[in-house]
């Protein structure tokens, strides 16, 4: 159960701390690396292409701005590359959304929303249930324990009012 992360820049890391988070309590090994397409092209590919043979089981990728990143990473792979979209300093992160999501059809880029670190983790776990029967058990019983702090506080929302 392996995952690599790799973010545009070390400046990205407190907007996936807790995606990373989220895949250790699950029991993801986790790969973090910072390497930007357009600064560090050749050690991306390396970092890559390692991925492609260490067993790696998907990549979450994450950049703000002009975000190249998630698509150069998604062409030099077939593994399943998830794209988070980060606020930086213009825009509101709308920027890096419509670099990520609007990849031309074949080398898709799954992408979640603006510093979705978090569903990011969660489809990576998704993705991994497939292969891994005790992780898709695992996540049934999180979606129940949300749908019962959800009850519960529907329940104190009735009563309140
Ligand atoms: N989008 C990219 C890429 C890339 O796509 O290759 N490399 C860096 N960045 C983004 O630039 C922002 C500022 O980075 P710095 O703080 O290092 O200047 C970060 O959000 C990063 O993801």
């Amino acid at each position: 159960m392996k995952v690599a992360i790799i973010m545009g820049s070390a400046s990205d890391a407190d907007k996936m701390e807790a995606c990373i988070h989220i895949l250790k309590d699950f029991g993801a090994e986790v790969t973090v690396r910072a390497l930007s397409a357009h600064r560090a092209h050749k050690a991306l590919e390396e970092c890559v292409n390692e991925c492609n043979e260490n067993g790696t089981d998907v990549i979450i990728t994450a950049a703000g701005m002009a975000a190249a990143l998630p698509g150069v990473v998604a062409s030099m792979t077939v593994l399943p590359v998830i794209g988070v979209p980060l606020k930086a300093v213009a825009f509101d992160g709308l920027d890096a959304l419509m670099s990520i999501v609007q990849m031309p059809s074949g080398v898709p880029v799954a992408t979640v929303a603006i510093n979705g670190g978090k569903n990011a983790a969660y489809l990576a776990l998704q993705i991994m249930g497939i292969k891994y029967p005790k992780l898709s058990e695992k996540l049934k019983a999180f979606r129940k324990e949300q749908e019962d702090a959800c009850l519960k506080t529907d329940q104190d929302i009735r009563e309140r009012y």
